[in-house]
């Protein structure tokens, strides 16, 4: 592996820029804010939480933690969203997901403003990623890959990039957002039937099935970027692992993304970027 592609200075990058923002939306007597919706006590959801209020309050912005009990009923969930809309001093809003089993996601999605809708969530945020429009937000954690494949210098019009897992809020999106940027994408997914295949042609892999060791090397060759962005807990080994066989991939390809300290880095500072950008629409 020549590089390992660290999500810190693609965060701090973007950060340096925002600061800038910050500033002048300051000087109009306007505090990006944003309110964080989060029902029960999810471990993964309490991580998120603990980085963007970090990452958000560097910043000199604003957060507001709304938690709601693991019990609570639809309607409770919505009124907690239906506050962040009409309130004109929250500019973005962060829903926490999954929810709980009897919750209705897609509803709860759907009552969200998309004008504050920074995680990408609702209907119009969908199309505006498959259109290419600028209309709600793209999600996270896929703009977050396109950030770090920037920042790196890597190469995005006439590349051919893999993409593995189909999810809404990573497969999908990102394989949409490195279209629009003029790669070649080839969406795969657990159906896929040469996965090896599939990936060793590409230039650039991009993996979030969320199963550890999807990616080993027998998928890959010399020459190629990896961006890992899976998130799982190793119960034997206790840590943090992507999806991918860091181990056995970095030695072979040109560059990897790690995990932790990859891509879930930049993803708060992408969301920051988000609400930064709904606050300058909410005065322009
Ligand atoms: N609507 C919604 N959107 C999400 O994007 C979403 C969510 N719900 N629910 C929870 C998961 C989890 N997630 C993380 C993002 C960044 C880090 C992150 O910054 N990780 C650091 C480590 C931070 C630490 O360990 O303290 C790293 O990878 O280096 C972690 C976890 C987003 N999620």
């Amino acid at each position: 592996m020549e590089l390992e592609m660290r999500g810190a200075p693609v965060a701090k990058a973007l950060g340096a820029k925002l600061a800038e923002r910050v500033g002048r939306l300051a000087d109009e007597g306007v505090v990006p804010t944003l309110a964080m919706i989060r029902v029960g006590d999810r471990p993964d959801d309490l991580t998120y939480e603990r980085a963007a209020t970090k990452r958000c309050e560097g910043l000199g912005m604003a957060v507001r933690r709304v938690v709601l009990h693991q019990d609570c009923a639809q309607e409770e969930l919505l009124g907690a969203i239906r506050e962040a809309n009409s309130d004109p001093s929250v500019h973005g809003c962060l829903l926490f997901r999954p929810l709980p089993e009897h919750l209705d996601e897609a509803q709860a999605c759907e009552e969200l403003a998309f004008q504050k809708d920074v995680d990408g969530v609702t209907r119009a945020s969908s199309f505006g990623v498959y259109a290419s429009q600028s209309l709600g937000f793209s999600p996270c954690t896929a703009e977050a890959c396109v950030c770090l494949l920037d920042h790196y210098d890597v190469a995005l019009d006439g590349a051919r990039v893999t993409v593995v897992g189909r999810s809404l809020v990573i497969g999908r999106p990102v394989a949409m957002l490195l279209q629009a940027r003029d790669a070649t994408v080839t969406l795969c997914h657990s159906h896929t039937v040469d996965l090896a295949g599939a990936c060793r042609e590409a230039d650039v892999i991009v993996v979030a099935t969320g199963r550890p060791n999807t990616l080993r090397p027998e998928h890959v060759r010399p020459g190629q970027v990896v961006v890992d962005v899976g998130i799982n807990w190793d119960e034997e080994n206790q840590r943090l692992v992507g999806d991918v066989d860091f181990e056995g991939i970095a030695p072979i390809v040109r560059a990897i993304t790690p995990v932790p300290r990859g891509v879930g880095s930049v993803t708060t500072a992408v969301l920051a970027e988000h609400v930064v950008r709904a606050a300058e629409r909410s005065v322009r």
